[in-house]
């Protein structure tokens, strides 16, 4: 089985392969083969890691190739926060970084379903969270749960 580009939506995924090269992830600009080795499990970063850790850890790229003769298996296990959890940059990463906050809260359900309904397109969903431009204070950054909810962002716009 094959898959175009993209981060997951979770925290982290499990990935176990059964020794049938496909998964790719980006580094440095290209599409490294990530070699399965034998009884081990990959750990991809995901994007509320991302969002979490206000970008020090960068979910992980990547994508799967199918090659003729070869049966490739993986078995995927995703590790996020509880659905109503309003995932959002932690505040003293958030302090001690220049940019200030990254991100927006966002509840994980929507934020699933965001990327769910969008078109497989690399990272992208990120964006609907990502702090653009106007550059937010810890101060001034919506920092609870129910700021976060009149954020007014609708998963489906
Ligand atoms: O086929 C693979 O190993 C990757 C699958 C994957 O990236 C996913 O299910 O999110
Ligand atoms: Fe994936």
């Amino acid at each position: 089985m094959g898959i175009s580009a993209h981060s997951d939506h979770g925290l982290l995924t499990l990935l176990f392969q059964n020794g049938v090269d496909g998964l790719q992830v980006m580094h440095n600009g290209q599409w490294v083969t990530a070699k399965p080795l034998p009884g081990s499990l990959f750990i991809l970063t995901g994007d509320q890691l991302e969002i979490v850790s206000n970008g020090r850890y960068k979910a992980v790229l990547h994508r799967a190739l199918v090659h003729g003769g070869q049966t490739r298996m993986s078995f995927v296990s995703l590790v996020g926060p509880c659905l109503d959890a309003v995932v959002e940059p932690v505040l003293e990463l958030a302090q001690n970084d220049p940019q200030g906050m990254k991100f927006r809260g966002i509840r994980y359900r929507d934020y699933m379903e965001h990327q769910q309904s969008s078109k497989m397109n690399t990272k992208a969903a990120l964006d609907i969270v990502r702090v653009q431009g106007d550059i937010l204070t810890c101060e001034s950054t919506p920092n609870s749960s129910t700021e976060a909810d009149s954020s007014g962002y609708s998963p489906t716009s």
